[in-house]
């Protein structure tokens, strides 16, 4: 994403990101857009991009619907606290501690894992209304969870019972139906407010 598509100016951008000194970790539901938003936040900040579901994937050579259907949900938990608690260590040796991190949805209801993320990085909880999660979601077939029933029940059902544990981050940005810009320039904001 390029910075002139945002409400900042690149020496805006540039003086935000030298204060950031420690990981940028992405929260929240399916859909609600942690991967997309976190590639171009990586990208506006010049720094490294992490995605944690890729990360669990490229360690265990098979996807996360194979491994949901080899080894089960927690075999896929335990993967995911691990390589978290991996990747929040290895920021360390990023320029500046910088790096985002895009966490799979249900990461930061593990409580080691929160509390890794809530010690040591900056936490955004990206928050959607339940049909642009439904929405969203329905573009890509990779999510196993909503294999289980009917998607927009369980979006729901997952949302409320999340919600204590996302609130728990101290940055909150809803990301609405409009374009991604519109939530990075939200991000921004709630970054340089809270830093
Ligand atoms: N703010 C946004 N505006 C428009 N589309 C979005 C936005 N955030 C995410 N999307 C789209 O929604 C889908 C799911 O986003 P993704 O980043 O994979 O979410 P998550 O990693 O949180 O599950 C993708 O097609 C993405 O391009
Ligand atoms: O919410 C969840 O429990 C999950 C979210 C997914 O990641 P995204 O949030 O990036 O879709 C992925 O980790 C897995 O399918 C389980
Ligand atoms: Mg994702």
């Amino acid at each position: 994403m390029d910075v002139q598509q945002t409400h900042f100016s690149a020496q805006e951008i540039a003086a935000l990101a030298r204060r950031i000194n420690r990981p940028i970790v992405l929260v929240g539901m399916m859909g609600v857009g942690k991967s997309s938003v976190g590639k171009r936040l990586a990208s506006l900040l010049d720094c490294a991009f992490v995605d944690a579901d890729e990360e669990i994937e490229r360690s265990a050579q098979m996807t996360i619907p194979e491994i949901f259907d080899a080894f089960g949900e927690a075999y896929f938990r335990d993967g995911e606290r691990r390589v978290i608690a991996r990747l929040m260590n290895e920021s360390a040796g990023e320029p500046g501690g910088r790096i985002v991190i895009a966490t799979g949805g249900g990461a930061f209801c593990n409580a080691e894992t929160r509390a890794a993320i809530l010690d040591k990085a900056i936490t955004i909880w990206l928050d959607s209304e339940v049909d642009t999660l439904v929405e969203r979601t329905a573009r890509k077939d990779n999510r196993p969870l909503l294999k289980q029933g009917d998607p927009r029940e369980i979006l729901a059902k997952l949302r409320a019972e999340r919600e204590p544990y996302y609130s728990q981050a101290p940055i909150h940005v809803v990301s609405g139906n409009g374009p991604h810009v519109q939530t990075i320039n939200k991000v921004l904001q709630g970054i340089s407010q809270w830093l």
